[in-house]
């Protein structure tokens, strides 16, 4: 296992094809501050670039929290001139987490709020355990979710149950979010990171090329009609279908082998 850091607040640790990139700010839960921003994009731009990296669990060190949203201390401190100045800065990290090529699971446990829950929203599966607490209550501080929220939970959880949450602002415990399809995944309390690693292990030994173009379609799909969805699934499918990992894939299946992807 080897440990990369990303200014003082994130680091990427690596176990074979696994990634695993950890917030470590837990001197104020994981609070997103520029800097915090920064270190997040630093961490995505590597992870995007490593051909490597097959799947990327995003977790924390705070005992109590996975990332309670944007620094509220230091949004108090800026200028409306620095708050615009930043905005690209924090939209940077968040669109760094939505945009990683190979699947993201978020390990959450604690409170994931705001800009923290659009952190995990960014991600393709969120697992949390019974400590987790999840909501968009930026409009109980006078601003809006900025960070993917209006438009990321809408498409997990449908229009309605999105505007309930974001306009009540409300707080959601663990039991309700996962009946809610909030989280996807349930595990027993402390485990969030140990299943969202399994899960991730388990995505690392299919086809890189695969799960790469699967996610592409996934992504570019939602939203579509059916008709142009399918026209983005069979883009994909002809960005496989003459890979080397379908050979592969196909050649090992046949000789009742383990493939050894070549990742291309
Ligand atoms: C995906 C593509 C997107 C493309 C667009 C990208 C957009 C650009 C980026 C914009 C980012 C926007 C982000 C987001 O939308 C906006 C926000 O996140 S607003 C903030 C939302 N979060 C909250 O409202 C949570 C606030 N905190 C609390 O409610 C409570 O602190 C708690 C978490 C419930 C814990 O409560 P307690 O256990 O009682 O503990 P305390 O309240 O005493 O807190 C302990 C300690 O931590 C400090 N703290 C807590 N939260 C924050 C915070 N958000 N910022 C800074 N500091 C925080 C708190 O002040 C205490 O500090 P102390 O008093 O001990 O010094």
């Amino acid at each position: 296992m080897s440990e990369q850091r990303y200014g003082e607040w994130v680091a990427v640790r690596r176990d074979g094809f696994v990634a695993e990139l950890v917030l470590d700010r837990p001197g104020a839960m994981n609070a997103v501050s520029s800097e915090m921003a920064r270190c997040i994009t630093a961490a995505c731009t590597a992870l995007s670039e490593d051909r490597d990296v097959r799947a990327v669990v995003l977790t924390s060190t705070h005992e109590r929290a996975f990332c309670v949203g944007a620094d509220l201390k230091e949004r108090n401190s800026l200028s409306d001139a620095e708050m615009l100045r930043h905005r690209p800065v924090s939209r940077a990290a968040y669109t760094g987490v939505l945009e990683l090529p190979m699947p993201v699971i978020a390990a959450v446990h604690g409170y994931a709020l705001g800009g923290g829950f659009e952190l995990a929203l960014s991600c393709d599966v969120i697992v949390a355990d019974p400590t987790a607490v999840v909501g968009l209550p930026e409009v109980s501080v006078g601003v809006i979710p900025g960070g993917g929220g209006t438009q990321l939970l809408p498409r997990r959880v449908g229009a309605a149950r999105a505007a309930e949450l974001i306009f009540s602002a409300r707080r959601v415990a663990a039991a309700e979010a996962h009946e809610l399809g909030l989280v996807d995944r349930l595990a027993a309390e402390g485990e969030d990171r140990a299943e969202a690693l399994a899960l991730a292990r388990g995505i690392a030994a299919n086809s890189p090329v695969g799960v790469r173009a699967a996610k592409k379609a996934l992504r570019l799909g939602q939203g579509l009609d059916l008709r142009a969805g399918l026209e983005v699934e069979d883009a994909a499918w002809r960005t496989v279908a003459f890979s080397g990992d379908r050979a592969e894939g196909v050649a090992a299946f046949n000789e009742k082998r383990s493939p050894e992807w070549p990742g291309e």
